[in-house]
């Protein structure tokens, strides 16, 4: 199989640079393989590129049915994984709920805490479900949809007026959807994958439900295509110039991109971290975004770094001190400025477009993502021996001190299974040009982000390493790709806590929302292992929250010399 090279944009003729992006918008997949098999798959994932003139007939249609919805229900309660959530949540959180209109909720987790708080909390009679998944086979997705149209029925009310989809058409769901009488079903184009299509129906149904300014949305859009055309010189096209920043610093050895936002912008760096992470996390190689860290002095970065800033106009002055201090320390920053809110549906445009020029100029295919698949095959066999024994194979050590369980894999062993040792060694092999990985499988709130924000801080501080952090199992279809898939600099710790609900049982399935969730977990301690990445999985109590300050104290211990 023919690999394509490296190339270096500042070793491109301006023809060759004008080419890439005239290919880019025209469709053509040839500018990123000369493998016909390839080209033929990429082809069909070059749509977002024309999302603007697609969705402008759409927008009447779409507000419409947010019209025909807005007095009836109090609540939307919007379900999906990745790519079919992290635009909404995104536009949810940075809007935040509008006059008049519904409340919008995304629920991108199996966490049973989560989904107990929401059963307890719903307005059942006035709320919409939406259920988004392209592929209309996501297991997570699945399993909302099963148990809250059960629940509507156990509490007497008819689900199919209350439920929408919004899947690839011809899906199994749409199928299922057409056959259970779903209210309506939308269609996410096929030619489009999850992680681009925060301009389709993925961005615009949200906001038309939230009642946002859609034409406004789409000017701005529109406004950063046109900045990006190949009719301009590549070093006055926004994406190529930033598609040509992140490739240049990744030849030079720099593969952590770093994220900082205005607090405002934050959740868009999640939907940022899945589309550079999948597009551009693979073949061992890779850009490793680092999104969500505490903005730190320079002493604190190691020179595997460089920085993007995204801020919002009016609050300029917000890292001005700490910017001027990365410079002076000989980092590079660049600062993009939003006019205002609406200016995030031109950032996608310009994100989409650099880290698709990326992947063409870095020799990566940025539209597969062939390490999900690990562990989701994992999780399936581990759900199924579960069904058939009743339990999961796996046996913890005990830390007596404080009844956290704990495992390693053969990638990250000691001698003798003590917690502290453990984690001593865990950090003691940690490379300064490594990352490192928190994954959390428990409940995706702000107060738990910032409880694993100050251990991040910590780690960071002591070995200058960069650090990641995702709630599980949202991480799995965002970053989960690169952590398998992409360079083998990674170290990772896994956090499941008990708290099984047996009532919490998802119709069809025979198991949990806790099992999947745990299934989800030690299946991907299981792949990373597999991928040979170290990784250690720690089993909390179910007053995890007390054990994470624990947990503190004994990295803190840990991590001195
Ligand atoms: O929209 P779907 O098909 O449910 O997929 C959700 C997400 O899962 C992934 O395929 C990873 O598992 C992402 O690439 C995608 O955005």
């Amino acid at each position: 199989m023919k690999k394509p090279p490296l190339r270096r944009p500042t070793s491109l003729s301006p023809e060759e640079k004008q080419a890439l992006v005239a290919g880019l918008f025209a469709q053509d997949p040839s500018i990123f393989t000369p493998e016909p098999e390839i080209q033929a798959r990429i082809a069909q994932r070059l749509g977002w590129i024309k999302a603007v003139e697609r969705m402008e007939p759409k927008l009447p249609e779409l507000k419409a049915f947010a019209e025909e919805v807005r007095g009836e229900f109090e609540e939307v309660l919007w379900c999906g994984m990745g790519g079919s959530s992290l635009f909404p949540l995104a536009l949810s959180l940075i809007f935040g709920p509008q006059e008049g209109y519904p409340r919008f909720t995304v629920l991108d987790t199996n966490d049973p805490e989560t989904i107990a708080e929401l059963e307890a909390h719903l307005p059942w009679e006035k709320t919409l479900f939406v259920i988004a998944s392209k592929s209309g086979t996501t297991v997570e997705t699945l399993a909302h949809y099963r148990y809250f149209w059960k629940a509507l029925e156990d509490r007497g009310l008819s689900p199919g007026p209350r439920f929408v989809a919004l899947t690839d058409p011809g899906s199994p769901l749409e199928a299922e959807a057409k056959e259970k009488g779903f209210r309506r079903v939308f269609h996410h184009p096929q030619d489009v994958g999850g992680r681009y299509a925060a301009l389709t129906e993925v961005g615009f149904l949200p906001a038309a439900l939230m009642g946002l300014d859609l034409e406004r949305a789409l000017g701005a859009a529109r406004e950063m295509f046109e900045a990006s055309s190949p009719e301009l010189p590549w070093e006055y096209n926004l994406s190529a110039w930033l598609a040509q920043y992140m490739v240049e610093h990744f030849v030079h050895g720099k593969d952590k991109l770093t994220i900082l936002t205005d607090p405002l912008l934050r959740p868009f760096a999640w939907w940022l971290e899945q589309l550079i992470a999948e597009s551009l996390g693979k073949n061992f190689t890779g850009i490793i975004p680092i999104v969500g860290e505490a903005p730190g002095s320079p002493t604190v970065y190691g020179p595997d770094r460089y920085f993007v800033y995204l801020g919002l106009r009016g609050r300029e002055n917000l890292y001005r001190r700490l910017f001027s201090d990365l410079r002076e320390a000989d980092f590079e920053l660049k600062t993009y400025f939003l006019e205002d809110r609406y200016e995030i549906f031109a950032e996608c445009v310009r994100w989409e477009i650099a880290v698709a020029l990326s992947g063409a100029l870095m020799g990566l295919n940025p539209f597969d993502e062939p390490d999900v698949v690990r562990t989701k095959q994992k999780t399936r066999e581990l759900v199924e021996k579960f069904r058939r024994t009743g339990e999961f194979p796996v046996e913890f050590y005990l830390d007596e001190d404080t009844g956290i369980g704990f495992l390693y894999a053969e990638t990250a062993k000691v001698e003798y299974p003590r917690l502290k040792a453990l984690i001593k060694k865990f950090f003691q092999e940690m490379s300064p040009w490594g990352y490192l990985g928190l994954l959390a499988y428990l409940p995706p709130e702000p107060e738990i982000e910032e409880i694993f924000r100050d251990l991040r801080t910590l780690i960071r501080g002591r070995r200058q390493c960069s650090t990641v952090f995702g709630f599980g199992p949202r991480y799995l279809h965002s970053t989960g790709q690169l952590f398998k898939g992409g360079t083998i600099s990674g170290r990772f710790i896994i956090f499941t806590r008990r708290g099984r609900r047996p009532e919490q049982v998802i119709p069809g399935e025979g198991i949990t929302f806790w099992d999947l969730q745990f299934a989800q977990a030690y299946g991907d301690f299981r792949a990373l292992e597999e991928a040979g990445r170290p990784v250690i999985h720690l089993h909390l109590t179910e007053d995890y929250r007390e054990d994470l300050r624990k947990l503190y104290q004994i990295f803190e211990e840990a991590l001195r010399l």
